[in-house]
């Protein structure tokens, strides 16, 4: 997805080159050997030549010839591997904090992008990138060396064929120069198109199912072909480009080449010129044309790897979610108010267990829509203006673009919802699908600020509890159950990276889900497949619930916990929940009003706005809506 047209120069890409500058100097000198055994040939072979014509010794130019040579192939290999290596450390590095900021990256990232290029992005892009460093700025810094040196040295050896091969360059180089900006911007098609082509792939494969079950495999190829072809027309169009440049410079030097030898030989026979002399003219002439040719390739190479690090620094620019920031505003009346309890404890929240109430006030919300993400990515641009990175300020802007609330966005998602979840106590919502339940627990979470009114736990204001603190405060078990590939054993320590095995058995017992430890010698390190696809659907809820006990949360946030499991499970899940809930503040979004019956609060939810609040037994009373709910699941006789 393109999102902004910003692009990266070269000086953005040496701040990836901080850490390795003793490796980076060391290449330099030795590249500088290598460029001085390569200018000194043809200066012995000068020698070599106008010693033998003349008849004198010549035998010390011979050895030191083969010295110039053999050592140019050492200190060329010793180059080529430091600067292959230091690349391969720079893309480590990249790939490290591009990772470090796409986990950093608030929730709302995800729903506007794809996550098949945001892996391009981690796989090709920073692939392309090692080119600028191997292939690139160093051939082009050598390169340059190299064509100043044989410069000087063809115009003291003669001013008129270098007035010739200079004529010749100045033109190649200008058609090259032209090209260059093709070839970054089609470099950047062809990423872009990479991008959605893996987008694509990775659609495909991760709905496996969904396609094999609706026979769809050709027409979702066909879906992947689109932006397969799309990736080749880009890459055809950019060789097109690569193609053109060769051509031009070698058509230009050897115009040159021709022209020289020409006039050289004419000029040998008028004995204007020595032999030796327009040998080493000529050789000068390939020197000047190998570092051109290479320059050339370099210049490509970095055009490429500009075009990637625009993709990549398209991510870095992102205001990541500042998990361990809070904002202490309003007045200073409401803040003193607040710091008491803030400090209450080390972690700045209130005793958890006492004071996890809940209280949501007049929330609205929307999400983000299409022209929201324009004006996001807009915002992204200035941000990238004002510097490099992610600035706070940027950031704050970033962040205001789409939250602002009198934005008319995406449609009005929660409208002034207000109930209160008293500490220690089980509040469930339920309503019709689609009427925010969901979205409610997001914005508990703090996934998504609300667009308006506020929400607070334990008299905090959310804004003034750091993300962190307020998360791992907070367990979840999602609505879709998600399954980390990997072991039984990883999934369960993901928020308890301490538990030791017997705690493992026991929250799984408390689950009934002893069995699937059981179920082979791997025993906890059981391998549950990609996305956890050895398991059952049921097996994956149960496994979500094992996840948030296991991490001991003083909160529990439930997505239609029990939807997939049969009704045996269920009843032991419901006591499980019961010992869980005992000391803890529950909040439980369901479908089937049996699982919540017995709850202290029910909150109806119809699109986006409270409808009702009670018990069950008072919601059958009070709120036509429940008791029509209540009564297409056979709980009551009639609606
Ligand atoms: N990430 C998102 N981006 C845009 N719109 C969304 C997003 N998530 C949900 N919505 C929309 O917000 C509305 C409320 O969704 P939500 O998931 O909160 O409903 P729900 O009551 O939990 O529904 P269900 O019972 O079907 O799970 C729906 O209209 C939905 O299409």
């Amino acid at each position: 997805m393109k999102t902004t047209t910003q692009r990266a120069t070269l000086r953005e890409f040496f701040p990836y080159l901080r850490g390795h500058v003793r490796v980076l100097v060391l290449v330099a000198v030795v590249s500088l050997v290598s460029t001085g055994l390569s200018i000194a040939q043809p200066l012995m072979v000068q020698q070599l030549v106008n010693a033998v014509s003349a008849s004198e010794p010549a035998t010390v130019f011979v050895w030191f010839l083969v010295a110039i040579t053999l050592g140019g192939a050492v200190f060329g290999a010793a180059q080529s591997y430091l600067l292959q290596r230091t690349a391969e450390s720079v893309v480590l590095g990249v790939r490290r904090s591009l990772v470090g900021q796409l986990l950093a990256l608030p929730i709302r990232e995800f729903d506007r992008r794809r996550v098949g290029d945001l892996m391009s992005r981690v796989g090709s892009d920073t692939t392309l990138m090692r080119s600028v460093i191997t292939s690139g700025l160093f051939e082009i810094v050598s390169s340059i060396l190299m064509f100043c040196a044989a410069v000087v040295l063809m115009v003291i050896i003669d001013p008129l064929l270098f007035g010739i091969t200079l004529t010749a360059v100045v033109l190649g180089a200008g058609g090259v120069l032209f090209l260059g900006r093709l070839i970054r911007t089609r470099s950047r098609d062809v990423q872009d198109a990479v991008g959605s082509m893996t987008a694509a792939v990775e659609r495909g494969l991760s709905g496996i199912r969904t396609i094999k079950a609706s026979v769809a495999e050709e027409r979702e190829a066909a879906v992947i072909d689109v932006e397969a072809t799309k990736a080749f027309r880009a890459g055809i169009a950019m060789a097109r480009l690569q193609a053109a440049v060769q051509p031009i410079m070698s058509i230009c030097i050897q115009g040159a080449f021709i022209v020289v030898l020409a006039v050289g030989g004419i000029r040998v026979a008028a004995g204007e010129l020595q032999l030796g002399d327009l040998i080493a003219f000529i050789l000068y002439l390939f020197l000047l044309v190998m570092p051109i040719g290479s320059a050339m390739g370099a210049f490509v190479q970095i055009q490429s790897g500009l075009a990637a690090l625009d993709r990549i620094q398209e991510i870095a620019r992102l205001a990541p979610e500042r998990i361990d920031e809070r904002h202490l505003t309003g007045s200073p009346d409401a803040v003193a108010e607040h710091a008491p309890r803030i400090t209450d404890t080390a972690s700045g929240l209130p005793d958890p267990r006492s004071g996890s109430a809940i209280d949501v006030r007049d929330v609205s919300f929307r999400y983000a829509s299409a022209e929201d993400d324009a004006t996001a990515a807009a915002a992204e641009g200035s941000s990238a203006d004002s510097g490099r990175g992610t600035s706070g300020a940027a950031a704050a802007n970033a962040d205001a673009a789409r939250v602002d609330p009198s934005d008319d966005g995406g449609p009005l998602v929660l409208d002034g919802v207000s109930f209160t979840v008293p500490a220690g106590s089980r509040t469930a919502l339920v309503g019709p699908s689609g009427a925010g339940k969901s979205t409610v627990l997001a914005l508990l979470e703090r996934f998504y600020e609300p667009t308006g009114g506020g929400i607070s736990l334990g008299g905090v204001p959310l804004p003034q509890i750091a993300r962190s603190d307020l998360r791992e405060r907070i367990g979840l078990v999602e609505q879709e159950a998600p399954v980390l590939s990997g072991t039984l054993a990883d999934n369960l320590r993901l928020a308890a990276p301490g538990a030791g095995d017997d705690q493992l058995r026991r929250v799984l017992a408390a689950v009934g889900l002893d069995a699937l430890g059981d179920r082979s010698d791997d025993g906890l390190e059981l391998n549950l497949g990609e996305d956890g696809i050895r398991l059952s659907g049921g097996q994956r809820q149960r496994l979500a619930w094992a996840r948030v006990i296991l991490a001991d949360r003083p909160v529990l946030l439930m997505d239609e916990p029990t939807s997939a499991v049969d009704s045996r499970t269920e009843q032991l899940l419901q006591q499980t929940l019961g010992e869980a809930s005992r000391d803890r503040t529950v909040v439980v979004v369901a479908h089937r009003l049996s699982t919540v019956a017995d709850f202290d609060q029910i909150v109806v939810l119809d699109q986006g706005r409270v409808s009702a609040i009670g018990t069950h037994d008072e919601l059958l009373g009070t709120s036509e809506l429940y008791r029509d709910m209540a009564a297409r699941q056979r709980l009551v006789t009639h609606a």
